[in-house]
């Protein structure tokens, strides 16, 4: 069980994750996403998980530096919107997130959807190992890839995805995949882990919290760690961000788990991969 903020999980290529990391979708660029990227990296957070759609690199970037953190002490995480998908438009998109970052190498990249009504994401792919070969990114993945868009990547693919970035929280608890991407070496990792905050009047958390002398939030992240997820809770409030991440002195046991495990209803607050087309 990872012991730290600091702890991390190693990919299968030998990299080292952070489980733990800071979320800023729908943080605005500017003050509000600086301050949230400072906050978190003052208070031991070392992996920031952003993305081009999210508009906000250019203030992450910002955070980064003005948090004082050496790089190499730092995780960050973007992702390549759908309308750049495409061998040459990948590489020139992932120039233009690291331009705006303000860094020479991503720790991790990511295709942000699987698009399959435009069926790219074979040529995006070779992008993404092309950036990988060259140390642009550290790690190559996917996100909101289902087992059959795994499956169709991985037959020809040279490297295999190293994370998979999917909506996971209690209600959407991902039992296959997650087995499937355990087989495949593949670390899945929980978008939305809070449900934006939707469970955290859930009874049966609050349940277990109380018994814990923990908040729901807490125990929802808990829960994924000892599901061995990495997750990237989201806050602008510095008080949330250091609560977010208070979670290594406690235990969820079996039957806690097992408990939460049961709110699973497989149901989706994002789009389904299958349906999204957005560009
Ligand atoms: N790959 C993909 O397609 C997607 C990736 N993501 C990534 O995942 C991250 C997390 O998901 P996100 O959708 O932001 O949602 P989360 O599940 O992380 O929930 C964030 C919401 O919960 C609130 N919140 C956070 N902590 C607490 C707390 N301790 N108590 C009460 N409320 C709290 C936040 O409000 P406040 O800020 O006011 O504290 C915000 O409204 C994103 O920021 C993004 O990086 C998200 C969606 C899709
Ligand atoms: O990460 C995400 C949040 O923003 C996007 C839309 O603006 C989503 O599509 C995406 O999954």
């Amino acid at each position: 069980m990872p012991k730290n903020l600091q702890a991390t999980t190693t990919l299968h290529n030998g990299v080292k994750m952070p489980w733990l990391g800071l979320g800023v979708f729908l943080v605005e660029d500017g003050q509000e996403v600086i301050d949230s990227v400072k906050a978190a990296i003052k208070n031991g957070y070392k992996s920031i998980d952003t993305a081009a759609i999210y508009k906000n690199e250019e203030g992450v970037g910002q955070g980064i530096r003005e948090s004082g953190i050496a790089r190499e002490d730092l995780f960050v995480t973007s992702k390549l919107w759908n309308g750049d998908q495409g061998y040459e438009s990948t590489l020139a998109a992932c120039e233009t997130s690291l331009k705006k970052l303000g860094l020479d190498y991503l720790d991790l990249y990511l295709i942000h959807w699987p698009v399959p009504s435009q069926g790219k994401y074979k040529d995006t792919w070779r992008a993404l190992e092309e950036l990988y070969k060259d140390g642009k990114v550290k790690a190559i993945g996917v996100s909101n890839f289902k087992e059959h868009h795994l499956e169709e990547l991985i037959k020809d693919a040279e490297v295999v995805p190293m994370v998979n970035q999917v909506e996971f929280h209690p209600n959407l608890s991902q039992k296959e995949l997650h087995e499937y991407c355990k087989k495949k070496g593949i670390q899945l990792e929980a978008w939305s882990p809070l449900k934006q905050g939707q469970l955290l009047d859930d009874p049966t958390l609050i349940k277990i919290a109380e018994k814990h002398g923990k908040t729901t939030a807490q125990v929802i992240i808990r829960w994924d760690l000892q599901s061995e997820v990495v997750t990237i809770p989201k806050s602008t409030k510095a008080h949330r961000i250091i609560a977010n991440a208070d979670v290594f002195d406690f235990e969820l046991t079996a039957e806690d788990m097992d408990a939460i495990n049961a709110l699973n209803k497989d149901e989706r607050i994002g789009p389904d991969p299958d349906e999204f087309k957005k560009v």
